[in-house]
Protein backbone atom coordinates (compact mmCIF):
# COMPACT_ATOMS: atom_id res chain seq x y z
CA UNK A 1 0.00 0.00 0.00
CA UNK A 2 3.08 2.32 0.97
CA UNK A 3 4.45 1.41 -2.58
CA UNK A 4 1.52 2.58 -4.30
CA UNK A 5 1.12 5.80 -2.47
CA UNK A 6 4.51 6.52 -3.29
CA UNK A 7 4.36 5.71 -6.40
CA UNK A 8 1.31 8.05 -7.31
CA UNK A 9 3.22 11.06 -5.23
CA UNK A 10 6.45 9.97 -7.71
CA UNK A 11 4.08 10.25 -10.93
CA UNK A 12 2.29 13.43 -9.16
CA UNK A 13 5.85 15.27 -8.85
CA UNK A 14 6.52 14.41 -11.85
CA UNK A 15 3.70 15.69 -13.97
CA UNK A 16 4.23 19.02 -12.17
CA UNK A 17 7.94 19.46 -12.84
CA UNK A 18 6.91 18.48 -17.04
CA UNK A 19 4.07 21.22 -16.92
CA UNK A 20 6.33 23.73 -14.97
CA UNK A 21 8.95 23.20 -17.69
CA UNK A 22 6.44 23.61 -20.60
CA UNK A 23 5.34 26.79 -18.68
CA UNK A 24 8.71 28.38 -18.47
CA UNK A 25 9.60 27.32 -22.39
CA UNK A 26 5.98 28.50 -23.35
CA UNK A 27 6.42 32.01 -21.34
CA UNK A 28 10.10 32.05 -22.91
CA UNK A 29 9.34 32.03 -26.33
CA UNK A 30 8.25 35.06 -28.19
CA UNK A 31 4.97 35.43 -29.70
CA UNK A 32 6.46 35.73 -32.99
CA UNK A 33 8.11 31.90 -32.23
CA UNK A 34 4.42 30.65 -30.54
CA UNK A 35 3.14 31.63 -34.37
CA UNK A 36 5.60 29.72 -36.15
CA UNK A 37 5.41 26.98 -34.03
CA UNK A 38 1.65 26.66 -34.20
CA UNK A 39 2.15 27.01 -37.87
CA UNK A 40 4.15 23.87 -38.08
CA UNK A 41 2.24 22.10 -35.72
CA UNK A 42 -1.51 22.89 -37.86
CA UNK A 43 -0.86 23.90 -41.10
CA UNK A 44 0.59 21.83 -44.29
CA UNK A 45 4.21 21.87 -45.19
CA UNK A 46 4.42 22.88 -48.74
CA UNK A 47 1.29 24.71 -48.66
CA UNK A 48 0.90 28.59 -47.94
CA UNK A 49 -2.62 28.60 -48.19
CA UNK A 50 -2.50 26.50 -45.36
CA UNK A 51 0.09 28.73 -43.49
CA UNK A 52 -1.78 31.78 -44.05
CA UNK A 53 -4.80 30.10 -42.80
CA UNK A 54 -3.13 29.55 -39.40
CA UNK A 55 -1.45 32.26 -39.13
CA UNK A 56 -4.94 34.58 -39.27
CA UNK A 57 -6.40 31.77 -36.67
CA UNK A 58 -3.57 32.55 -34.09
CA UNK A 59 -4.36 35.95 -34.82
CA UNK A 60 -7.91 35.84 -34.34
CA UNK A 61 -7.93 33.81 -31.62
CA UNK A 62 -4.92 33.28 -29.55
CA UNK A 63 -2.53 36.08 -29.69
CA UNK A 64 -2.58 39.60 -32.12
CA UNK A 65 -0.16 40.28 -34.60
CA UNK A 66 0.65 42.71 -36.93
CA UNK A 67 0.37 40.82 -39.82
CA UNK A 68 -1.87 42.98 -42.69
CA UNK A 69 -4.63 39.65 -41.95
CA UNK A 70 -7.20 37.81 -44.08
CA UNK A 71 -9.87 41.03 -44.64
CA UNK A 72 -7.35 43.76 -45.75
CA UNK A 73 -5.25 40.52 -47.37
CA UNK A 74 -8.31 39.52 -49.89
CA UNK A 75 -8.05 43.65 -50.97
CA UNK A 76 -4.02 43.29 -51.59
CA UNK A 77 -5.16 40.11 -52.92
CA UNK A 78 -7.28 41.84 -55.71
CA UNK A 79 -4.44 44.53 -56.26
CA UNK A 80 -1.65 41.91 -56.99
CA UNK A 81 -3.69 39.88 -59.31
CA UNK A 82 -4.82 43.59 -61.21
CA UNK A 83 -1.23 44.20 -61.57
CA UNK A 84 0.40 41.13 -62.17
CA UNK A 85 3.99 42.16 -61.27
CA UNK A 86 7.47 40.84 -62.37
CA UNK A 87 8.90 42.74 -59.48
CA UNK A 88 8.15 43.37 -56.67
CA UNK A 89 9.47 45.27 -53.06
CA UNK A 90 8.28 44.94 -49.94
CA UNK A 91 9.33 47.52 -46.88
CA UNK A 92 8.34 45.18 -43.98
CA UNK A 93 8.59 41.17 -43.86
CA UNK A 94 7.54 40.78 -39.74
CA UNK A 95 6.82 37.20 -40.19
CA UNK A 96 6.36 36.81 -43.78
CA UNK A 97 2.75 37.06 -43.75
CA UNK A 98 2.17 39.44 -46.69
CA UNK A 99 5.26 38.18 -48.51
CA UNK A 100 3.61 34.50 -48.84
CA UNK A 101 0.39 35.86 -49.09
CA UNK A 102 1.16 38.03 -52.26
CA UNK A 103 4.16 35.49 -53.77
CA UNK A 104 1.44 32.63 -53.74
CA UNK A 105 -0.16 34.46 -56.24
CA UNK A 106 2.57 35.55 -58.62
CA UNK A 107 4.40 33.17 -61.19
CA UNK A 108 7.48 31.41 -61.08
CA UNK A 109 9.37 34.29 -63.11
CA UNK A 110 8.33 37.08 -60.50
CA UNK A 111 11.53 38.33 -58.67
CA UNK A 112 9.59 39.45 -55.25
CA UNK A 113 12.51 41.05 -52.70
CA UNK A 114 11.45 41.87 -48.98
CA UNK A 115 12.85 44.08 -46.44
CA UNK A 116 13.60 43.77 -42.55
CA UNK A 117 16.04 45.28 -39.97
CA UNK A 118 14.88 42.86 -37.36
CA UNK A 119 17.04 40.19 -37.28
CA UNK A 120 14.43 37.65 -35.16
CA UNK A 121 11.69 38.69 -37.46
CA UNK A 122 13.60 38.07 -40.38
CA UNK A 123 14.70 34.25 -38.67
CA UNK A 124 11.07 33.79 -38.00
CA UNK A 125 9.65 34.78 -41.58
CA UNK A 126 12.80 32.59 -43.16
CA UNK A 127 11.41 29.43 -41.48
CA UNK A 128 7.82 30.42 -42.10
CA UNK A 129 8.47 30.64 -45.86
CA UNK A 130 10.46 27.53 -46.36
CA UNK A 131 7.35 25.63 -44.29
CA UNK A 132 5.27 27.30 -46.74
CA UNK A 133 7.84 25.95 -49.86
CA UNK A 134 8.45 29.27 -50.98
CA UNK A 135 12.32 29.45 -50.34
CA UNK A 136 13.45 29.99 -53.96
CA UNK A 137 10.39 32.32 -54.45
CA UNK A 138 11.62 35.51 -51.93
CA UNK A 139 14.50 37.37 -51.68
CA UNK A 140 15.03 38.34 -48.27
CA UNK A 141 16.85 41.33 -47.69
CA UNK A 142 17.88 42.29 -43.83
CA UNK A 143 18.92 45.32 -43.46
CA UNK A 144 17.02 49.27 -43.01
CA UNK A 145 15.02 49.99 -46.08
CA UNK A 146 16.93 53.77 -46.11
CA UNK A 147 20.17 51.61 -46.02
CA UNK A 148 19.46 49.09 -48.91
CA UNK A 149 16.81 51.02 -51.04
CA UNK A 150 20.01 53.11 -53.04
CA UNK A 151 21.63 49.51 -53.69
CA UNK A 152 18.19 47.80 -54.96
CA UNK A 153 20.01 48.57 -58.58
CA UNK A 154 23.61 47.15 -58.07
CA UNK A 155 23.14 44.68 -55.59
CA UNK A 156 19.86 43.05 -56.23
CA UNK A 157 20.09 43.61 -59.87
CA UNK A 158 16.91 45.37 -60.14
CA UNK A 159 15.87 47.93 -62.80
CA UNK A 160 12.31 49.26 -61.40
CA UNK A 161 9.71 48.04 -59.89
CA UNK A 162 6.02 46.91 -61.17
CA UNK A 163 3.93 46.70 -58.06
CA UNK A 164 5.56 48.09 -54.14
CA UNK A 165 3.98 47.09 -50.28
CA UNK A 166 5.13 49.74 -47.66
CA UNK A 167 4.56 47.64 -44.70
CA UNK A 168 6.94 48.82 -42.10
CA UNK A 169 7.12 51.68 -39.74
CA UNK A 170 4.16 53.94 -40.24
CA UNK A 171 6.89 57.29 -39.42
CA UNK A 172 9.30 56.27 -42.38
CA UNK A 173 6.33 55.79 -45.28
CA UNK A 174 7.54 59.14 -46.50
CA UNK A 175 10.77 58.42 -47.01
CA UNK A 176 11.18 55.83 -48.36
CA UNK A 177 8.68 56.56 -51.11
CA UNK A 178 10.55 59.46 -51.49
CA UNK A 179 13.82 56.93 -51.85
CA UNK A 180 11.90 55.02 -54.19
CA UNK A 181 11.37 57.91 -56.28
CA UNK A 182 14.80 59.45 -56.25
CA UNK A 183 17.20 56.14 -56.72
CA UNK A 184 14.54 55.77 -60.22
CA UNK A 185 12.65 52.59 -58.65
CA UNK A 186 9.56 53.30 -59.99
CA UNK A 187 8.45 53.95 -63.48
CA UNK A 188 5.08 55.00 -64.98
CA UNK A 189 2.39 52.98 -63.87
CA UNK A 190 4.68 51.25 -60.88
CA UNK A 191 1.75 50.42 -57.82
CA UNK A 192 2.45 51.77 -54.68
CA UNK A 193 0.19 50.01 -52.40
CA UNK A 194 0.65 51.32 -48.32
CA UNK A 195 -1.23 50.04 -45.22
CA UNK A 196 -2.23 51.22 -41.71
CA UNK A 197 -3.43 54.39 -43.44
CA UNK A 198 -6.14 54.85 -40.56
CA UNK A 199 -4.38 52.33 -37.74
CA UNK A 200 -2.30 53.08 -36.50
CA UNK A 201 -2.59 55.41 -39.40
CA UNK A 202 -0.27 57.09 -41.92
CA UNK A 203 -1.41 61.04 -42.64
CA UNK A 204 1.52 62.45 -43.62
CA UNK A 205 2.24 59.49 -46.11
CA UNK A 206 -1.45 59.76 -46.97
CA UNK A 207 -0.91 63.49 -47.69
CA UNK A 208 2.11 63.02 -49.42
CA UNK A 209 0.71 60.71 -52.27
CA UNK A 210 -2.75 62.54 -52.78
CA UNK A 211 -1.02 65.93 -53.00
CA UNK A 212 2.08 65.97 -54.52
CA UNK A 213 0.83 64.93 -57.91
CA UNK A 214 3.13 62.53 -58.99
CA UNK A 215 0.07 59.41 -58.01
CA UNK A 216 -3.32 58.68 -59.08
CA UNK A 217 -4.07 57.73 -55.62
CA UNK A 218 -7.29 55.86 -53.51
CA UNK A 219 -8.12 55.09 -50.35
CA UNK A 220 -9.48 51.62 -49.97
CA UNK A 221 -11.21 51.03 -46.55
CA UNK A 222 -10.95 47.75 -44.44
CA UNK A 223 -10.51 46.55 -41.10
CA UNK A 224 -7.69 46.34 -39.07
CA UNK A 225 -6.09 42.98 -38.70
CA UNK A 226 -7.90 40.77 -36.42
CA UNK A 227 -10.13 43.76 -35.63
CA UNK A 228 -13.31 44.86 -35.86
CA UNK A 229 -11.94 48.57 -36.15
CA UNK A 230 -11.50 51.00 -39.19
CA UNK A 231 -8.15 50.73 -41.23
CA UNK A 232 -7.68 50.48 -45.13
CA UNK A 233 -4.59 50.50 -47.90
CA UNK A 234 -3.86 53.55 -50.21
CA UNK A 235 -2.84 52.27 -53.43
CA UNK A 236 -1.11 54.99 -55.41
CA UNK A 237 -0.04 54.37 -58.96
CA UNK A 238 3.27 56.72 -60.10
CA UNK A 239 2.63 58.83 -63.17
CA UNK A 240 6.33 58.55 -63.97
C1 LIG B 1 3.69 45.69 -39.71
S1 LIG B 1 5.10 44.67 -39.73
C2 LIG B 1 5.06 43.97 -41.36
C3 LIG B 1 3.92 43.01 -41.56
C4 LIG B 1 4.01 42.24 -42.85
N1 LIG B 1 4.11 43.10 -44.00
C5 LIG B 1 2.78 41.36 -42.99
O1 LIG B 1 1.71 41.91 -43.30
O2 LIG B 1 2.89 40.16 -42.79
C6 LIG B 1 6.41 45.86 -39.85
C7 LIG B 1 7.81 45.26 -39.91
O3 LIG B 1 8.68 46.25 -40.47
C8 LIG B 1 9.94 46.17 -39.84
N2 LIG B 1 10.56 47.49 -40.04
C9 LIG B 1 10.18 48.67 -39.49
N3 LIG B 1 10.93 49.68 -39.96
C10 LIG B 1 11.83 49.13 -40.82
C11 LIG B 1 12.87 49.67 -41.62
N4 LIG B 1 13.15 50.98 -41.63
N5 LIG B 1 13.58 48.82 -42.39
C12 LIG B 1 13.30 47.50 -42.40
N6 LIG B 1 12.32 46.93 -41.65
C13 LIG B 1 11.59 47.73 -40.88
C14 LIG B 1 9.59 45.84 -38.38
O4 LIG B 1 10.69 45.27 -37.71
C15 LIG B 1 8.40 44.89 -38.55
O5 LIG B 1 8.83 43.55 -38.56
MG1 LIG C 1 0.43 46.50 -41.72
Amino acid sequence: MLYKVRLVKGLQRLVRQHLARAKTTESAMSKEQRVLRYVQQNASRGDPDSVLAAVDKFGWETEWAMNVGDVKGLILDRFVKETAPQTMLELGTYMGYSAIRVVRLLPETAKFLTVEFNPENAAIANEMIAFAGLQNRIIQITSDSADVIPQLKKKYDVDTFDMVFIDHWKDVYVRDIKLLETNNLLRKGTVVVADNIINPGAPEYADYVRTCGKYDSTFHESNFEYSDDIDGLEKSVYRG
